[in-house]
């Protein structure tokens, strides 16, 4: 086990390279199992999310192979092979299988799955599609059972807007027969992704980045190529670490309408954005102000950057309050950032941060993906030294942080945790 070390307090400068997205890939990968022949992938992240899905899609006899960030998907010997637990509580994204296994073999077995710990996090709008295009679906012993006769197309209006119910209709909906419409449907920019790959193989989708989308059932979908988008989640992150501790930083590879919503609130704090088709530039000033935040689905603010955002408010001047309307339980991050001596209050839902504090180093946990990176930011803007537990979640997210963050002049680095530190964590 691993911890992240970093000396706080240097600038940033330079550039930064985004990676493909990790909310696309984890869709993708599953979304491949669905061809009758091979499935080319281009630009897949280097994260532990990808490799534990490209081994879930080998567990059921699929052939993977990777070329770099390309892997290359065999579905010819692919079975509905059950998968009630093991790497499927890895991550969140496994739920995919479910639509993914369910379109192609009417019939899939998958545990429930993991994922970053943000409060509840329910599948009844994935399980209400399912039942609507006909299967029967059942939930035993931690993994749901699903089985159709036959999928038929249906019109299913979503209760909450959920990017992962809106893919995983998509993937059961391209195989069934006939016509299906999603209303009140997610619009976020993985989702227009997913469905340009599966139009890629052949399916008839209509409407992807509104809230209604028409699929009309193929009888079968071929392998393609296709190339992921950039992540927004990743690129928000450099920026936000820009705007907290950077001079002059240009962020690459970045669609700039992905992260509108971030650039307005970095622009209303002070901090001059620059952007063309594929870069940021950010430059703060020395003394940024306090905002507020509230997180929507899109296009409205990510609650994926709340938490990296959190920490970049400690440094400003004034108050912001920041509610999460997602995920109103996402903060497991303020009691850390507490420790390395922020003024943070949790008030009814929302968080109160007065600033500028200067935030001191400190030994803190990493208990999900985001709010090991605003632990990051944290520590890039502490005094002093910084240790984060929980790497793995960091992991699962961000390519190669570490060495992105050293070559923008951060002192960042990885050690071995002692076998007590190893104890310690797992105690608590
Ligand atoms: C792998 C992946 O893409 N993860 C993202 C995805 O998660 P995920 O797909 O799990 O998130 P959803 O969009 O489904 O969740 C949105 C809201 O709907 C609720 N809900 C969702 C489904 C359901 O059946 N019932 C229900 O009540 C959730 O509890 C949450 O409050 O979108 C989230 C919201 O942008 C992001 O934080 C995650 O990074
Ligand atoms: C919550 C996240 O991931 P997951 O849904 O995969 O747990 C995230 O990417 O911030």
């Amino acid at each position: 086990m691993q911890k992240i070390l970093i000396e706080g307090g240097r600038p940033l400068n330079g550039s930064v390279r985004i990676n493909g997205a990790k909310n696309s890939a984890v869709a993708l990968l599953p979304a491949a199992l669905l061809a009758d022949s091979r499935v080319t992938i281009e630009g897949l992240p280097d994260i532990s999310d990808v490799y534990t899905l490209g081994e879930l899609l080998e567990e059921i006899g699929g052939e993977v192979s990777w070329d770099g960030q390309t892997v290359h998907i065999d579905p010819d010997q692919m079975v509905a092979m059950p998968l009630p637990n093991g790497k499927v509580q890895k991550l969140r994204a496994s739920y995919y299988f479910m639509g993914a296994m369910l379109g192609k073999f009417k019939q899939a077995v998958i545990g429930l799955p993991g994922g970053c710990y943000l409060g509840p996090r329910p599948i009844d709008q994935h399980i209400k599609g399912f039942e609507a295009l006909g299967a029967k679906v059942t939930n035993e012993q931690g993994a749901i059972y699903l089985q159709a006769d036959e999928l038929k197309g249906a019109r299913i209006y979503l209760d909450v807007v959920s990017v992962g119910a809106t893919i995983n209709i998509m993937l059961a909906a391209v195989k069934a027969k006939g016509k299906t419409i999603i209303e009140n449907a997610a619009k976020e920019p993985e989702i227009i992704d997913v469905a340009t790959l599966l139009t890629n193989m052949g399916a008839d989708i209509k409407g992807v980045g509104t809230d209604v989308i028409r699929i009309e059932g193929a009888e079968s979908l071929h392998g393609c190529q296709h190339t992921i988008i950039p992540d927004r989640i990743e690129a928000g992150t450099y920026a936000i670490a820009a705007a907290a501790q950077g001079q002059n930083v240009t962020i690459d590879n970045v669609i700039s309408e992905h992260v509108e919503p971030v650039m307005a609130k970095l622009e209303e704090m002070g901090v001059t954005v620059e952007h063309n088709d594929e870069q940021l530039h950010i430059s703060p000033r020395e003394s940024l102000k306090n905002v507020d935040l509230k997180t929507l689905v899109y296009p409205g603010f990510p609650t994926d950057l709340q938490q990296p955002f959190t920490s970049l408010l400690t440094g400003a001047h004034g108050t912001g309050v920041v509610t999460d309307t997602i995920y109103s339980a996402r903060l497991k991050h303020i009691d850390e950032l507490r420790r390395m001596n922020a003024s943070i209050k949790v008030e009814g839902g929302s968080v109160i941060v007065s600033g500028p504090t200067r935030l001191e180093g400190a030994r803190v946990h990493a208990s999900d993906l985001r709010a090991g990176a605003s632990l990051i930011i944290a520590g890039l803007m502490a005094n002093g030294i910084t240790e984060i537990t929980g790497v793995d979640h960091i992991d699962r997210g961000y390519e190669q942080i570490v060495e992105k963050l050293n070559a923008l002049g951060a002192r960042v680095w990885r050690e071995d945790m002692t076998e007590q530190e190893v104890i310690q964590f797992q105690d608590s």
